[in-house]
């Protein structure tokens, strides 16, 4: 039977509940055998992040851990490149069968940007897209994304046909928490328990992690 494979890219500086919660309820919600998150090593679109691609790995890592629908994938953190979403979807295609749907999970926010992603028109023809909505992100989607909604959409995530090429939209639990706010709390000694797993906050501490502005 055909596999239904997520990848959750980010760059997870840090990891949070957002990103988490998300995951997993599009794993179970939608019957995924395996949800991916890939943490990237040079982000293509945004500034350094704070602390480095192995730290943010390791948080990642932790997050995940004993969580069974949930992996983490470091396949970007051993490309010494822009770490481009096509590269990534190509090269977990060339794992898969040929019927396996792969899903690109974007958050909102990400998605409004995906005409200015590297080959971004290419995308579809890997994998099919899942956007989270975002209730901390007031953003217009630009008019090539809605002419491509409007081609591409299906009602549901449920209703993806084959291995790639539509786009769906996800009513997960929404949950206003970012990696800049936490950052933000973080550099002036705030407490960021409970935006973070628990794992996740120990580390951040442990290793000083962010809390210089
Ligand atoms: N709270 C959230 N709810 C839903 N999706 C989210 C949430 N936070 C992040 N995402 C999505 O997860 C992916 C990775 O996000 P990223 O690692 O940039 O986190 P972020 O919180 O947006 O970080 P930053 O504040 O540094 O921009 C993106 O597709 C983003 O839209
Ligand atoms: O491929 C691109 O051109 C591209 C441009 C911007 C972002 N991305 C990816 O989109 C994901 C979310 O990005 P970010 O900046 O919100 O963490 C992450 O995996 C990025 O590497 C990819």
């Amino acid at each position: 039977m055909a596999k239904r494979i997520g990848m959750l890219g980010g760059t997870f500086d840090p990891v949070h509940i957002g990103h988490l919660r998300s995951a997993l309820e599009v794993a179970e919600n939608y019957a995924l055998d395996q949800l991916l998150l890939v943490p990237n090593a040079q982000p293509p679109h945004r500034g350094a992040p704070q602390v480095s691609p192995q730290q943010r790995l390791e948080m990642v890592r932790l997050a995940v851990d004993g969580v069974d629908l949930l992996s983490v994938d470091d396949r970007e953190l051993r490309r010494d490149k822009p770490s481009w979403s096509i590269d990534t979807l190509l090269s977990l295609r060339a794992e898969l069968d040929k019927d396996d749907q792969l899903l690109l999970i974007l958050g909102w926010d990400a998605f409004c940007g995906l005409p200015s992603w590297h080959r971004w028109d290419e995308l579809l023809e890997h994998c099919h897209i899942l956007v989270l909505q975002r209730p901390d992100a007031d953003i217009e989607a630009p008019q090539a994304l809605r002419d491509l909604v409007a081609a591409k959409s299906v009602s549901d995530p449920d209703a993806l046909q084959g291995p790639n090429g539509q786009i769906a939209f996800v009513w997960q639990t929404p949950l206003a928490i970012s990696a800049t706010q936490i950052r933000q709390l973080l550099a002036t000694q705030r407490c960021v328990r409970y935006l973070v797993p628990d794992a996740v906050f120990k580390y951040i501490y442990a290793h000083g992690l962010y809390q210089s502005s």
